[in-house]
C-alpha cells in the first residue's frame, strides 16, 4: 500500500458532489490511487458459503471472515450462499418490485414521487437522477430504515440523514398494492438481521473484537431500492459502444457494505484494475455483497469500495434490490487505528455518516441541487413553459 506519505496523490474529497460527476475513469483513479499494487490477476469475486459463520465455534466464524478479508482486498465483491434469508422472502420482494413498476398507474406513482422527499425516498422516474451523467434506463422505488421494519425494534433514536426528526417512508396505499408492505417488511427484517451478522464477520476479518460495530448499528441507516431495468431496445454487445444503454452509471456505494438481490437477468458490471468491466454472473440463491465507502475509509483503502455499474444486455427485464447497510447516521467514520501502520496517515478526513450519504445522494440530482430543490426547479420550469 502506498498510503500515508506526504507525497501521496491528492485525492478528491469524496464529500463533494463534483467527484460523483467526474466520470468513471477519474472516479476509479481516486479509488485505485491507494492500491496500485492490484492487477486483474488478483481480481476475484468468490462465492463464500457463510453457513459455518452461524456456528458457535469461533474458529468456524474466523474461517469465513478470512475468506471475506481476501475478497475485500482483491475485488471488494463476493457472493454469499448459506445466508439464511428464506427463499419465499427473496422471491416475494422481487415479485413486489415487478408489481410496483407495472401495477401502479402513473398517478399512484406520482403521489410517491421522490421530489416530495428531501432524502430521495419514494418513486424515482428514470431520468430524475444520474450517478455519472448518463441517461440511465432504470425506474426505482427507494425506502429507508424504520423501526417497524427492524426485528430488534430499534432504540428510538433513528433520525433522517441530516439529523432531523424522521417522518417515515412514502409507501403505496395498501388498496393500490395489497400485500406490498408486508412483503417488504419480511424481506427487510431478514436482510437487516443478515447485515448485522455480516458486520460481525467484517469485524473479525479486520482482527477487531467481533462485536466492535454492534453499538453503531442500534438505529442504523439502511436504504433499500427496488430497481427495474427494462430490456434494451437494441442488442447490447459487450465492449465499448456509443450505443450502450446504461442502466445505472459507474459509482461506488456510500455506506458500510451492500447486500444485492437480483432477478436472473445479469447486468451488474464491476470495474477491474485494468479498467475493463467484469460481468457478474447470476448465481441462484446467492446475494452479492460489496464493500462500500465507509469500510474503505475505516480501513484506509485496504478494503476496496469498487466502482460498478449496471447494463442490461439481455432480452428480459432485470429487477434488483440493493440494501445499503450503514451505521447510525451520527457515527463519525475515521480510519481505524489498527489500519494505520507506524508513520502512516489517514487518506480521508473523518466524516459523519448521514451527512456524507446525503451529499453523495444529492450529487445524483440535477446540478447537485438535492431532491426537493430539483423538484422545485422542475415545477418552476413547467410553470414557465405553461405560461
Ligand atoms: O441493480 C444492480 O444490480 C446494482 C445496483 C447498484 O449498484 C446500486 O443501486 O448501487
Ligand atoms: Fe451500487
Amino acid at each position: 500500500m502506498t498510503t500515508g506519505t506526504d507525497d501521496a496523490p491528492s485525492l478528491p474529497d469524496a464529500t463533494t458532489h463534483d467527484e460523483a460527476h467526474n466520470g468513471a475513469a477519474a472516479y476509479l483513479q481516486s479509488r485505485l490511487a491507494v492500491r496500485n499494487d492490484i492487477t486483474d490477476a488478483d481480481f476475484d469475486v468468490p462465492v463464500i458459503d457463510i453457513s459455518p459463520s452461524f456456528s458457535s465455534s469461533l474458529e468456524n466464524r474466523q474461517a469465513v471472515a478470512a475468506q471475506i478479508q481476501k475478497a475485500c482486498t482483491t475485488s471488494g465483491f463476493f457472493y454469499i450462499t448459506g445466508h439464511r434469508v428464506p427463499e419465499n422472502a427473496r422471491k416475494a420482494i422481487l415479485r413486489q418490485a415487478e408489481r410496483f413498476m407495472h401495477e401502479l398507474n402513473t398517478g399512484q406513482k406520482e403521489e410517491l414521487h421522490v421530489k416530495n422527499s428531501k432524502f430521495g425516498l419514494g418513486w424515482e422516474p428514470s431520468d430524475y437522477t444520474s450517478i455519472a451523467g448518463d441517461q440511465e434506463q432504470k425506474e426505482v422505488f427507494n425506502f429507508a430504515y424504520e423501526e417497524a421494519l427492524d426485528p430488534t425494534g430499534g432504540d428510538g433514536l433513528y433520525r433522517n440523514l441530516d439529523g432531523t426528526k424522521y417522518k417515515g417512508n412514502l409507501w403505496p396505499k395498501e388498496q393500490d398494492l395489497p400485500g406490498f408492505y408486508d412483503a417488504v417488511k419480511e424481506y427487510y427484517g431478514a436482510v437487516l438481521d443478515l447485515a448485522r451478522h455480516l458486520f460481525r464477520l467484517f469485524a473479525l476479518s479486520l482482527n477487531l473484537p467481533e462485536t466492535y460495530f454492534d453499538s453503531m448499528t442500534t438505529h442504523p441507516g439502511g436504504i433499500a431500492r427496488l430497481l427495474y431495468y427494462p430490456p434494451p431496445k437494441n442488442p447490447q454487445p459487450v465492449g465499448p459502444s456509443s450505443e450502450e444503454q446504461i442502466g445505472l452509471g459507474a459509482h461506488s456505494d456510500y455506506e458500510c457494505f451492500t447486500l444485492l438481490l437480483t432477478s436472473s437477468t445479469p447486468g451488474l458490471e464491476i470495474l477491474k484494475p485494468s479498467g475493463q468491466w467484469h460481468i457478474a454472473t447470476f448465481i441462484p440463491d446467492s446475494f452479492i455483497v460489496n464493500v462500500a465507502d465507509f469500510l474503505m475509509r475505516w480501513t484506509n483503502g485496504l478494503y476496496l469500495s469498487t466502482v460498478h455499474r449496471v447494463v442490461n444486455r439481455g432480452t428480459e427485464a432485470r429487477y434488483s434490490v440493493p440494501f445499503f447497510f450503514s451505521v447510525n447516521y451520527d457515527t463519525v467514520i475515521q480510519t481505524l487505528p489498527t489500519c494505520l501502520k507506524e508513520g502512516e496517515k489517514s487518506v480521508w478526513k473523518p466524516i459523519e455518516a448521514g451527512e456524507y450519504i446525503l451529499e453523495r445522494l444529492n450529487a445524483t440530482t440535477q446540478y447537485g441541487l438535492g431532491f426537493q430543490e430539483q423538484g422545485v426547479e422542475s415545477s418552476q420550469q413547467t410553470r414557465q413553459l405553461n405560461q
